[in-house]
């Protein structure tokens, strides 16, 4: 139950691929992540998923076409674009409307408005409401009738980082009952931090599907950080077994192609005394980064005459589209150029 089946969804807008044959499958339990930076297809994707937009391919909830679904809202919750409400009626009469609709009942306006904490600023008008708060009116539509799908784009904007510390244990804990989310964002450290699972885009195409952590694991090499008064002794032991072996500024070592336990026995063997023995793990940035072969180098050097080709050392470097999400997620967080994508540094913005 809950299970998305999207399969070679394609759409062209005047001549250019916005979505290019474009499947994955996305789990119920789970929250998975749609990442991709501004302009990748995220939006068009989700329009094309509910039959908002015409293109090819086709997505099945639960073997269904959304426009076949007996009870939609039920079953599929969406919000595709924040503030998207009738300006004079208060944020409660909208979601009423909405209940009578679609058959739902009444009681679900208050459980749902106290679901998104606006049950204070109910009885006001949307068009007064903040960004954040327009999110949570659109999320409080989405859960009206109780679905167990919820398909959400970029939902973080426009909240504080309050509003996003809430909407990720929020999605977290509605996933965990064995429903649905796929929700979109172009920020890499929120997805890091909200999702289980990843759908990653770039110029419409797939560039990596599957678990966070599996993500992280495979496409970075794990190091492991240690701190020895005998490092000379260390350094040779290692090098001995052919692992290299790097001393950093700080005086520890990093030590690559071992792991901890493994480092740990080998300074044993050697008779070397250890002051601290750490795995480093790479965050989803850096293992992004790996993945698609968009080094820091790469990266820094993009836009000059002179960048390096990362395809001689990273095969995976040879997709264009990979290294254009490599070069753009890497960018500080500044605020995006639709007026939905800005995410202010503090309070929820207007
Ligand atoms: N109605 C439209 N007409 C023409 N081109 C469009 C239209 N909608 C989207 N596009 C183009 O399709 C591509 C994908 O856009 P889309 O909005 O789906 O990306 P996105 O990943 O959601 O980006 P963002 O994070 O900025 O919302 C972009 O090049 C965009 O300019």
């Amino acid at each position: 139950m809950g299970r998305i089946e999207a399969r070679n969804l394609t759409k062209t807008y005047g001549g250019k691929r916005a979505v290019d044959d474009l499947s994955f499958t996305v789990e119920p339990g789970v929250v998975t992540g749609f990442l991709g930076p501004n302009g990748a297809g995220k939006s068009t994707t989700m329009r094309l998923m509910l039959g908002l937009d015409h293109g090819g391919g086709q997505t099945r909830f639960d073997g269904q076409p959304y426009s076949r679904l007996t009870h939609p809202m039920r079953q599929v919750g969406a919000v595709l674009e924040a503030k998207a409400f009738h300006p004079t009626r208060t944020a409660r009469n909208h979601l009423a409307m909405l209940a009578a609709a679609n058959g739902i009942p009444r009681q679900r306006v208050d459980v749902v408005l106290d679901h998104v904490g606006l049950t204070d600023v109910a009885g006001r008008r949307p068009k007064t409401f903040s960004l954040g708060m327009g999110q949570r009116l659109g999320l409080a539509s989405a859960l009206l009738g109780d679905p167990h799908t919820l398909i959400l784009d970029e939902p973080a904007n426009g909240l504080d980082p309050q509003g996003i510390t809430w909407l990720r244990n929020f999605l977290k804990s509605f996933a965990s009952t064995g429903r649905t989310v796929f929700v979109s964002s172009h920020l890499l450290a929120e997805m890091g931090l909200m999702a289980d699972r990843l759908v990653v885009i770039g110029r419409g195409r797939l560039i990596a599907a599957g678990e966070v952590q599996d993500f992280v694991r495979k496409a970075s090499h794990t190091a492991v950080i240690v701190r020895t008064p005998q490092a000379d002794r260390l350094v040779e032991a290692l090098r001995a077994r052919q692992v290299p072996a790097e001393s950093q500024g700080d005086g520890s070592l990093v030590v690559n192609g071992l792991d901890q336990a493994e480092v740990g026995e080998l300074a044993f063997s050697a008779g070397v005394v250890l002051h601290e023995l750490t795995t480093r793990t790479a965050t989803l940035e850096e293992a992004f980064l790996e993945a698609t072969g968009g080094s820091e180098e790469y990266v820094a050097q993009l836009g000059q005459a002179s960048v390096q080709n990362p395809a001689a050392q990273n095969p995976a470097a040879q997709n264009p589209a990979a290294q254009e999400v490599a070069a753009q997620l890497v960018q500080p967080a500044t605020p995006a150029s639709s007026s939905s994508s800005a995410t202010p540094p503090s309070g929820e913005s207007r």
